[in-house]
């Protein structure tokens, strides 16, 4: 726009002064539509319009006496009232500049219209020319006292491109302020204390910052609920809440130091507080040893030994190589056989995440006689599920040496019906002939050529139209499933060459070792049954 200024009348400098005028003569001749144009930077969102009256436009000038500006605004045609100190700009203004000064409004109405003109006054040194011209705002009334409304013509300008940049609360207006996508700005007024639209807009600007901070210190969230977990804290409140002092006692901790972690972990809903005592939350409660489901081995290997293998992230990612066997000398299972502690943690935490077991029975349509193999079966949590649902069944786990020992305790309630067989999936013959036969969270472990061989060895040892079941966490099309893209970094990490696969790659592996892929069905936490039969 284009505007000739007269006479200058020296209280403002020459481009706050056109600035000004041209100001005034956009509040007096655009329509509301040009003013939501200039700040989208593009097409407005017309149906937005519907609910927004153009009410006026802002400036920022720099000026000693904000009272000379009267005179400036007369000139211009505006009739302005007596400057008062801005309160919800100026909070924000004084907020940016980090100086303690005042800022003025004064403002007046256009002649010939209703639309308003506010001039922002500050002292002369405080803002460069550049910066002040980046203030100059339009302002909306919003029509209608609806929250709805409110909250979603504040989305469209958003979707817009518009971002959300502070407000408050002044003189019975809801002011929402937002930084163009252009130049300039853009003030919703919405009538009447508008408490959570307004709580929802100021709570943005700080979304982008505290979700990185979230993300950053996460390993501390790892750390705490690992140290609550071999402090064996849940424990120790089962039977009701206790004090700081008790419970560092019985801990063997410091109190101080104890109380940070526990306010912690109350923050973030592991703990309740009340004063200096604490009890369980649902969530702590897992942690307990002796509770169905409990997750305290998941607890404290992610926050122990994974913890530090994660450590080698970058190694892996700059090698190739596995950061586990970086930061320990050995493969995992290796590892494991190596280091019985260790070895019994892991079990630990493999039981700890299978409550969703439980339901694989009901999804395997099992037969009502017949063999199950459960291949690489660990502890024998799987294939007890499968007998108990199957008491027509017979049933075999295999796995490695030091683990069947375990796995035969496990399931002897099952007498006769349950063996177990000491073997290596890659060397070994699989025992063979058997209806069905599980691969519960193995392929993860290896890469393609491993689980070839894996897979070979499985259906070498069955009859053509036997069924293999195998229990992933595939990766989904639907790329915020995040669980599985989790996984797949934490497989990265922990295993030579393992990682979690998208279905279609589950499917292909599969039809190049012997079987076809029929059904997948749907486990809690992104977990899946992938069904296949043995081809011809
Ligand atoms: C991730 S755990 C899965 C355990 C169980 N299937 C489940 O879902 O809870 C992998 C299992 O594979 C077994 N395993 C690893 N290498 C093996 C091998 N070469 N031969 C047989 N079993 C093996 C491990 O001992 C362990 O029990």
């Amino acid at each position: 726009m284009s505007v000739t200024v007269s006479g200058a009348p020296g209280a403002l400098g020459e481009r706050d002064l056109r600035r000004l005028a041209e100001t005034v003569a956009f509040a007096r001749d655009r329509s509301a539509g040009d003013a939501l144009a200039a700040v989208v930077a593009g097409e407005p969102p017309a149906p937005v319009l519907r609910h927004l009256e153009f009410a006026g436009a802002a400036v920022l000038v720099a000026v000693a006496q904000p009272a000379d500006l009267i005179g400036v605004l007369a000139d211009l045609g505006v009739r302005a009232g007596e400057p008062r100190p801005s309160a919800v700009p100026g909070d924000r203004l004084r907020e940016r500049a980090g100086q303690g000064r005042d800022v003025w409004s004064v403002r007046g109405v256009v002649s010939g219209g209703s639309r308003e003109v506010e001039l922002l006054a500050v002292p002369g040194t405080m803002w460069s020319e550049a910066e002040r011209e980046a203030e100059s705002s339009v302002a909306f009334d919003v029509t209608g006292e609806d929250d709805v409304l409110l909250r979603g013509v504040c989305a469209t300008l958003l979707d817009a491109g518009l971002t959300a940049d502070g407000g408050g609360y002044d003189e019975h207006v809801t002011v929402l302020h937002f930084r163009g996508a252009g130049r300039g700005r853009l003030t919703l007024r919405a009538p009447g204390h508008r408490t959570e639209p307004l709580a929802r807009h100021v709570g943005r600007p700080d979304r982008v910052r505290r979700t990185m901070l979230d993300l950053m210190t996460g390993a501390w969230r790892t750390r705490a609920v690992a140290a609550a977990a071999e402090l064996g804290l849940a424990d120790l409140l089962a039977g009701g809440p206790l004090d700081t002092a008790e419970l560092a006692e019985r801990t063997g901790s410091h109190a101080d130091k104890l109380r940070r972690v526990l306010a912690y972990l109350a923050a973030l809903g592991v703990f309740r507080r009340d004063g200096e005592r604490w009890s369980l939350t649902a969530v702590g409660a897992m942690l307990r040893t002796d509770v169905a489901g409990s997750q305290r081995d998941l607890a404290r290997i992610y926050g122990g030994l994974f913890y530090r293998s994660f450590s080698g992230l970058e190694h892996t990612l700059r090698t190739g190589e596995s950061a586990f066997v970086h930061v320990y000398g050995a493969q995992p299972f290796e590892h494991f056989a190596a280091n019985p502690a260790d070895a019994r943690l892991f079990e630990g935490a493999m039981a700890a995440g299978t409550t969703f077991l439980e339901l694989v029975p009901g999804l395997l349509d099992l037969p009502a006689t017949g063999t199950v193999v459960d291949v690489g079966g660990s502890d024998g949590r799987l294939l007890d599920l499968v007998l108990t649902a199957g008491p027509g069944l017979r049933g075999v786990l295999f796995d490695r040496p030091h683990v069947v020992g375990a796995a035969a305790e496990a399931l002897a309630g099952h007498g006769a019906r349950a063996s177990v067989v000491a073997g290596d999936f890659f060397h070994d013959p699989v025992p063979a002939g058997a209806d069905l036969y599980l691969l519960s969270r193995i392929m993860h472990d290896w890469d393609d050529e491993r689980c070839s061989v894996i897979l070979r060895n499985v259906r070498a040892a069955m009859a053509e139209g036997a069924t293999l079941a195998v229990i992933e966490r595939p990766i989904r099309d639907d790329p915020r499933t995040v669980l599985p893209l989790a996984f797949n970094v934490h497989m990265m990490v922990n295993t030579v060459q393992g990682g979690e696969r998208t279905t279609e790659e589950h499917r292909r592996l599969l039809a190049a070792n012997g079987f076809a892929l029929q059904d997948i069905r749907e486990l809690p936490l992104d977990m899946a049954v992938l069904v296949a039969r043995a081809t011809a």
